[in-house]
């Protein structure tokens, strides 16, 4: 439950008998073969494989910009074709299966940007579980579109009124929640967050990502590839692309945060970049904390990546510098997202356009020979109408100036 410094059960005595309850039943599970027949009989469901391809343009783009022989390829990682639109599927299937397993028949979630509540509401309707999903009433409003398509799949959003009323106060909420109907309810976290077992079950189903990589890279290069890249908001895509690659350290791991309006600023959610160890939703990591300990307001251009905290398990590679993480600020997003518009015909999520301008970043310093694979964590269709607005800000069509 360790990572390095980092993990742990940093909770009240009331939650510790729901964790062990838990961790008892996911190493079982983990361990039966069974479970994970079930788990992947939903693959068809969930549009599993995902699908690993070059970018060929966007290659193409960088070696322009980039010294002569310079510029490595490009691969993208397809997690937003997945169903729902972005790898939240993965944990959520596995989660439901597991909560199926130790005989729960509700779940309760959080969400913020409304990913994580949409892909929770969308098993249960497939699984016949009740759904209750915790959102702070700012996210409620700013996010209507997701909260009418978590009604829409049967569930219940609760508004949650405290604190700052964003994703922070929905994750203390749905633990408070949870401790009062462990009996019959399971909560299906929304990143590899919180206290042990939680992170841990959260990278497991996520890894699904980075051990179809390894394999799809070796299919079509005949290597492992050299880089692997990811943005980071509590970090699930990342810990997913990553872990399976732990162990291979002639692969580089880079993660990507939301630098927002810059990290010297005080309007960021670059935790890894900016904030220091501390505890957060029961689990020892580091936290963006003003010097009272007091956690901070976040921000972001993508509602995704607004959170706090991080993974314990990347605060661990970062210490031990397993892997390296940067910060994109939302007009470097901006570019991430347009580039992969303009020159593949891909809109990614915002979230996932901060990885894309950082391995554009990475690929400029890598010989041609080399390969970087891109998670491509979610699709843009959320984003365009709130993109719309800032597109003409940031300069003319990127594809054309080249
Ligand atoms: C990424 C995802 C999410 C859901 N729960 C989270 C907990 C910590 C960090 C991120 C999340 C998203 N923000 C959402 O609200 O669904």
């Amino acid at each position: 439950s360790r990572f390095g410094e980092f993990g742990g059960q940093y909770v009240p005595e009331s939650l510790m008998d729901c964790l062990t309850e838990l961790e008892q039943g996911f190493e079982d599970a983990r361990n039966d073969p069974k479970f994970w027949e079930e788990f992947r009989s939903y693959y068809p469901y969930m549009s599993r494989p995902s699908s690993l391809h070059r970018a060929d343009r966007l290659t193409e783009h960088v070696r322009k910009t980039a010294e002569k022989g310079m510029g490595a390829s490009i691969y993208l990682k397809r997690e937003d074709l997945n169903h729902t639109g972005s790898h939240k599927i993965n944990n959520a299937i596995g989660q439901a299966l597991l909560a199926k397993r130790l005989g729960k028949t509700e779940i309760i979630a959080e969400t913020g940007a409304g990913q994580h509540g949409v892909a929770s509401a969308t098993v249960c309707a497939r699984f016949g579980m009740k759904c209750t999903v915790y959102m702070g009433s700012e996210d409620v409003r700013r996010q209507a579109l997701n909260v009418f398509r978590m009604k829409l799949l049967g569930a219940t959003v609760v508004a949650v009124e405290a604190g700052s009323r964003t994703l922070r106060d929905a994750v203390n909420e749905a633990m408070r929640k949870w401790v009062e109907r462990l009996d019959t309810t399971h909560y299906i976290i929304g990143s590899a967050i919180g206290p042990h077992p939680f992170p841990t079950i959260v990278r497991t189903f996520q890894s699904v990502i980075g051990s179809e990589t390894k394999e799809q890279m070796k299919a079509l290069t005949g290597r492992l590839p050299d880089a692997v890249v990811a943005c980071v908001g509590g970090g699930s895509n990342a810990a997913g692309m990553f872990h399976p690659f732990a162990n291979d350290p002639s692969v580089r791991l880079l993660g990507v945060e939301a630098g927002g309006d810059g990290i010297d600023t005080d309007r960021h959610s670059a935790t890894l970049a900016g904030g220091k160890p501390g505890v957060l939703h029961g689990v020892r990591t580091y936290i963006l904390q003003n010097e009272d300990g007091q956690i901070t307001d976040t921000h972001s251009v993508s509602a995704g990546l607004d959170y706090p905290g991080v993974g314990p398990e990347l605060s661990g590679w970062k210490d031990n510098e397993r892997a390296k993480f940067v910060a994109a600020t939302d007009a470097e997003a901006f570019i991430g997202l347009r580039l992969l518009s303009e020159l593949e015909g891909i809109i990614p999520a915002l979230e996932t356009s901060h990885a894309i301008f950082g391995a554009v970043e990475l690929a400029k310093t890598m010989k041609e020979d080399e390969n970087i694979v891109i998670c491509l964590s979610g699709r843009g269709d959320k984003d365009v109408q709130s993109v719309a607005e800032e597109l003409p800000k940031i300069g003319p069509k990127i594809g054309w100036d080249l």
